[in-house]
This record gives structure tokens, C-alpha cells and sequence, in this order.
């Protein structure tokens, strides 16, 4: 079975080195994934290609060593050179995900091929209709936020009046409900949120601070992954 038909979004880890309190992603990665997470998504909006292509390798190690290599998918943010680069290289990256001005998801699937998981961030404004009406004949998943406004990305649902636009729990629960993909929601997402939202039947929660800020990341990503599956 290829890891896009294997996809599990329940669990998903968005790391880069400037997430990291200057520890190393790779630990973190492996104690994450040792705790359950079933996703990772290399982002860095610092560090260079070839930087990113070595947290790839890093990410694809650290997902190995954990024994999870056939069950937990590996994406890039933003950046298909990078994929493409780190797929010669013989890293195992499984995919990209895009957001509104990034790289068309069709351009992606043309080049990374038809195994590839593909995800797609939905348009903040009108979020329900832009789901049903979206093109999602490229696509695996829609990611979705924030829930709450988060340090981590500022401009994370902000409106052109500079308000930040969260999402409620009922909107969650009717994103679930009409949203053709799997859907998954972040921003600001903590411990607490997580029963709230398992119960929207939301496909999954992505966080990079609760993790990768906490004091032990491989207890905090196992307190996560124990509240989802309450
Ligand atoms: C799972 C997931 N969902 C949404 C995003 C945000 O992507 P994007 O809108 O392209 O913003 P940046 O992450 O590139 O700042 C994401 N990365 N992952
Ligand atoms: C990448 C991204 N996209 C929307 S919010 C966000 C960051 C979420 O970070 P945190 O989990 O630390 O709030
Ligand atoms: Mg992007």
C-alpha cells in the first residue's frame, strides 16, 4: 500500500529548526513519532535548500529509526525543489503541502507522481464554500486554522482589517461534514483543544509549539496523541 493510500492525519508534527528552542529537529522528530504522531512536515521559512533538503534526510531518519518509515508520511512545506531535490538524493520524502500562493497542487502532482501526498491549505475567508467548491482533484487532505491566534504564525487567519479570524468549533465540526478530503486543523492548537476537537470528526490536528517548545516533546506529543484517541 503506497503512504498515500495509507494516510493518517490524526497526529501531525510541523517542525523547523526555528521551532526548536536550538535543540536538534532530529531528536525531536524521533521522540514525536515514538509517541504516536502519524504525520511530519518539514517548514522553515529560514533555513536555506540546502538546509531543508538536510532537515528532510534528518526527518526521513528520524521517522526510520522510530520504525515508522512505512506508516508515517513525510511533506515538505512550500517548496517542490526541495522534495525533488531530496528525492534524488534518495531521501524518502512522501510529499508537499501547499498553501493558496504557494505552487499549484496540479504542478505538484505532475512531478512528484501519483503516490505522492499532496496537501492543500484552505482559503481562510468563506473556508465552508471554498471546500466544497475547490478543485480537490490533485489533493489529499485541506489544512485549516488557526484555532487560536498563535505566536508561532502571526498572520495566521489575519484580515485585511489586521483582525485574526479563528475558527470555531462549530465551523470544525461543518468543515468535517462537507469537506470532500480529510481536513485537519492548527494554529495555537493545545493539550485542552484536543477533546473539543476530536469530537467535531475533524480527520486530525496539526501543532508546531506544543511540541516543539515543550520542555519534553516526546511526553507532550504523547499527551496529544493519548487525548485523540480517548
Ligand atoms: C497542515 C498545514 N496546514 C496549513 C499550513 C499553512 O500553509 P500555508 O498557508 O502555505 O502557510 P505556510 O505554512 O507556508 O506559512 C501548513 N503549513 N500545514
Ligand atoms: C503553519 C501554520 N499554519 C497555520 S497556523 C500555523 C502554525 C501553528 O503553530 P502553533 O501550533 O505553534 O500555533
Ligand atoms: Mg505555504
Amino acid at each position: 500500500m503506497s503512504m498515500r493510500e495509507a494516510l493518517d492525519l490524526s497526529a501531525y508534527l510541523v517542525i523547523g529548526p526555528e521551532n526548536t528552542k536550538g535543540r536538534p529537529v532530529k531528536g525531536i522528530i524521533r521522540d514525536v513519532v515514538a509517541a504516536g504522531f502519524t504525520i511530519v512536515q518539514v517548514r522553515s521559512k529560514v533555513a536555506s535548500a540546502k538546509e531543508l533538503i538536510g532537515y528532510c534526510r534528518d526527518a526521513a531518519e528520524a521517522i526510520a529509526e522510530a520504525g515508522r518509515a512505512d506508516r508515517v508520511a513525510l511533506v515538505a512545506d512550500d517548496r517542490l525543489d526541495v522534495v525533488l531535490a531530496a528525492r534524488e538524493a534518495g531521501i524518502k520524502v512522501d510529499g508537499i503541502h501547499v498553501g493558496q500562493s504557494d505552487i499549484p497542487a496540479a504542478v505538484c502532482r505532475k512531478y512528484l507522481g501519483d503516490d505522492a501526498v499532496i496537501g492543500l491549505s484552505a482559503r481562510t475567508r468563506e473556508l465552508i464554500d471554498y471546500v466544497r467548491t475547490a478543485d480537490i482533484s490533485d489533493i489529499d487532505y485541506f489544512g485549516a486554522g488557526p484555532l487560536h491566534e498563535t505566536a508561532t504564525k502571526p498572520e495566521a487567519g489575519r484580515s485585511a482589517s489586521g483582525r485574526v479570524i479563528t475558527r470555531s468549533l462549530e465551523e470544525i465540526a461543518e468543515l468535517a461534514r462537507v469537506s470532500p478530503v480529510p481536513a485537519v486543523i492548527g494554529g495555537g492548537v493545545k493539550l485542552a483543544d484536543i477533546p473539543d476537537l476530536k469530537r467535531t470528526g475533524i480527520a486530525g490536528f496539526f501543532v508546531v509549539s506544543t511540541v516543539t517548545e515543550a520542555d519534553d516533546p516526546g511526553r507532550a506529543a504523547a499527551a496529544l496523541t493519548a487525548a485523540w484517541r480517548a
